[in-house]
């Protein structure tokens, strides 16, 4: 069985294509392994990804891979870590001062995780966010560290965790650290230094598996 690497963007995954010479196009095959890219955000993930898996053969293993931000200052950008836990924070209902998780409405849940990780990757295990509106403000800022306290944040990882739960298939979610979660600095981003980290990880990864 092969691996399926899901990407929001190809920009994401620019140096795979190069390394392993693919092809243009939003679903690439090769014998090892096969790439989705999704498009930016959980809507257009979960339907890329549950289209995909609802009509391919079974896959061994499915792996998110991307940038993401990082709420944790000790953590270098460029650093790659494992997200094995993933939130939809924004999933549920304001409640005057609070904030009412679908759980708690009973409705169903909000926090997804990674499945059957391979041994070996050596890599931080984090707990993560997923969210539609990327935090760039100090008040809500805080009062996601205060909700979850996340170590990153992304727009994808959770709706690859939940596709890959609903069909039972072993998933895990690689990012690489681009920015610091912060009141809005553009300027400040890493994205090419954690795109060429993420890059040679994934590299090395679909070589040697
Ligand atoms: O210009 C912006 O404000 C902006 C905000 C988020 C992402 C981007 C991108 O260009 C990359 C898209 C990709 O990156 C992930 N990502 C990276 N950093 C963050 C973040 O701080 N919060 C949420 N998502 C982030 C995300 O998964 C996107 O797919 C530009």
């Amino acid at each position: 069985m092969k691996i399926l690497v899901v990407a929001a963007t190809r920009a994401e995954l620019a140096e795979c294509f190069q390394n392993f010479g693919l092809a243009e196009g939003n679903f690439i095959q090769t014998p090892h392994f096969d790439i989705l890219i999704t498009g930016v955000g959980m809507t257009a993930t979960a339907f890329a990804l549950g289209q995909h898996l609802s009509a391919s053969a079974a896959y061994k293993l499915v792996i998110n891979l991307g940038i993401a931000g990082c709420y944790d200052h000790n953590i270098p950008l460029g650093s790659l870590v494992n997200i094995t836990i993933d939130e939809f924070s924004e999933l549920g209902a304001e409640d005057k001062d609070e904030f009412l998780t679908i759980d708690a409405m009973g409705f169903g849940k909000s926090r997804y995780f990674a499945r059957d990780i391979p041994a070996g990757l050596g890599l931080p295990e984090v707990n993560g966010i997923t969210i539609n509106k990327v935090h760039g403000n100090k008040q809500s800022i805080d009062s996601i560290i205060k909700r979850l306290n996340p170590v990153t944040e992304s727009m994808e990882g959770a709706a690859v965790f939940y596709s890959c739960e609903q069909l039972d298939i072993p998933c895990i979610q690689i990012r690489s650290i681009s920015n610091y979660v912060e009141e809005r600095n553009r300027e400040a981003w890493k994205i090419g230094l954690a795109i060429k980290n993420l890059n040679n990880w994934a590299i090395k990864f679909l070589t040697y598996d």
